[in-house]
């Protein structure tokens, strides 16, 4: 084997699968900056913004979602499937890559199953506490399976996974200065602060529990609220803030400085997908999390009641944000002592070093090839 590695790294849709697989790619370099990395994504989707902006090339894919109800797009995406893999084959063939890393979302199929016909070895990473049908799949001809939860051996072969977390980007971890955070998103120092997030893509039901409970906000003029609500939602909820004229909420549709705003965080707010529980756990975050229901296997209430059955998390139905978000959020604030027992409960699900741990196993396993 040259020193000179070639790793393709695909999948994407959200930052669940995209963040972990630029922190892979970051790592691989810091350990050797000769490795040349290509990422494959979707067309049209997040990664093929997100990846260029962390200075990676990425190919597109024309593959879509398949849609669980009947639906003329179920024709369209057995054309694209097939284009899809026709360009997977191409791709794989014309950048010969030493390992294919798959990360999960649409991209990763078609990529590791072309990869693997080449007899290239194939690497998954999953994110989550229960994987979808894609990633079962093709763990079938995985060399390794890196996972982020215990008892995977349900459903991957159990020679194979090794425990190494989810990777989180390295920013998240650095030391930040409060004031820095506070004159990013404009607040105020002398409040405390509910950071509000709903995945990368924003979550309807979060966005409505806020919504709902905007007077029991505004009388609460010791605290703020930084509320990532999503891009889609934005428009609509920033004129409706407005019609409220409140000074206690900062809203916003995408968040880049996560780093920052966790960094100003008394207490957050979330969805419960796997990437977002990893970055909470390793930054020791009191959390109220509501699952999304819209997940394949219900995945992410998996995610959830394994910090909440452990007292690390709490955790709101995806019904019941219009009573019990804002309530719930606010009591925590209030009450240190189990706001300190959240933090410290969810640290013990924390993973270091993640990244390089994954890139370490591409490197054996590309190693083993030569
Ligand atoms: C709807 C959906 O399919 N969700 C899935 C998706 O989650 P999704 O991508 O929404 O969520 P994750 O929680 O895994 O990751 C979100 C990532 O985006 C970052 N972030 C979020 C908001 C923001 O404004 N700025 C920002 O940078 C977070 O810091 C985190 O790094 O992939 C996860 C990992 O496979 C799954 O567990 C989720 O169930």
């Amino acid at each position: 084997m040259s020193d000179k590695l070639k790793i393709i790294i695909s999948g994407g849709g959200t930052g669940g699968h995209i963040f972990p697989a630029i922190s892979i790619a970051d790592a691989l370099k810091a350990r050797n900056p000769e490795t040349e990395i290509l990422f494959v994504g979707a067309k049209g989707r997040m990664e093929m913004e997100k990846v260029p902006a962390a200075g990676y090339d990425i190919v597109g894919l024309p593959v879509a979602g398949f849609q669980r109800r009947l639906t003329w797009k179920n024709i369209t995406f057995f054309f694209k499937l097939a284009a899809s893999m026709l360009k997977a084959r191409r791709v794989v063939r014309s950048f010969a890559p030493d390992v294919a890393i798959g990360v999960g979302g649409y991209a990763s199929g078609p990529v590791l199953k072309a990869a693997a016909s080449a007899g290239v070895p194939t690497v998954l990473q999953e994110q989550n506490s229960y994987p979808g049908v894609t990633n079962k799949i093709l763990a079938r001809k995985a060399k390794k399976i890196c996972v982020a939860y215990p008892n995977m051996e349900r459903f991957f072969p159990p020679s194979r996974i090794v425990q190494t977390g989810n990777p989180v980007r390295k920013n998240l971890l650095e030391t930040i200065e409060r004031a820095t955070a506070l004159k990013e998103f404009e607040l105020d120092g002398e409040r405390k602060t509910i950071l509000v997030v709903g995945g990368s893509l924003g979550a309807g039901s979060i966005n409505k529990g806020l919504i709902s409970s905007l007077e029991a906000i505004r009388e609460r003029e010791d605290v703020q609220v930084l509320w990532q609500c999503g891009k889609y939602y934005h428009q609509d909820l920033d004129q409706q803030l407005k019609t409220h004229g409140l000074d206690n909420v900062k809203l916003m549709p995408f968040i880049a400085r996560m780093d920052l705003a966790y960094g100003v965080a008394d207490v957050v707010v979330s969805r419960a997908g796997a990437g977002t529980i990893s970055e909470l756990a390793l930054l020791g975050k009191a959390s109220v999390l509501v699952p999304s229901p819209n997940v394949s296997e219900d995945h992410q209430t998996k995610n959830a009641m394994s910090l909440v059955k452990e007292g690390a998390a709490i955790l709101v139905a995806d019904n019941e944000t219009e009573e019990k978000l804002v309530k719930e959020a606010l009591v925590l604030l209030d009450d240190i002592d189990h706001k300190k027992q959240l933090e410290e409960k969810i640290k013990l699900f924390a993973h270091n070093n993640s990244a390089d741990q994954i890139a370490e196993e591409v490197e054996k396993i590309a190693k083993e090839k030569a």
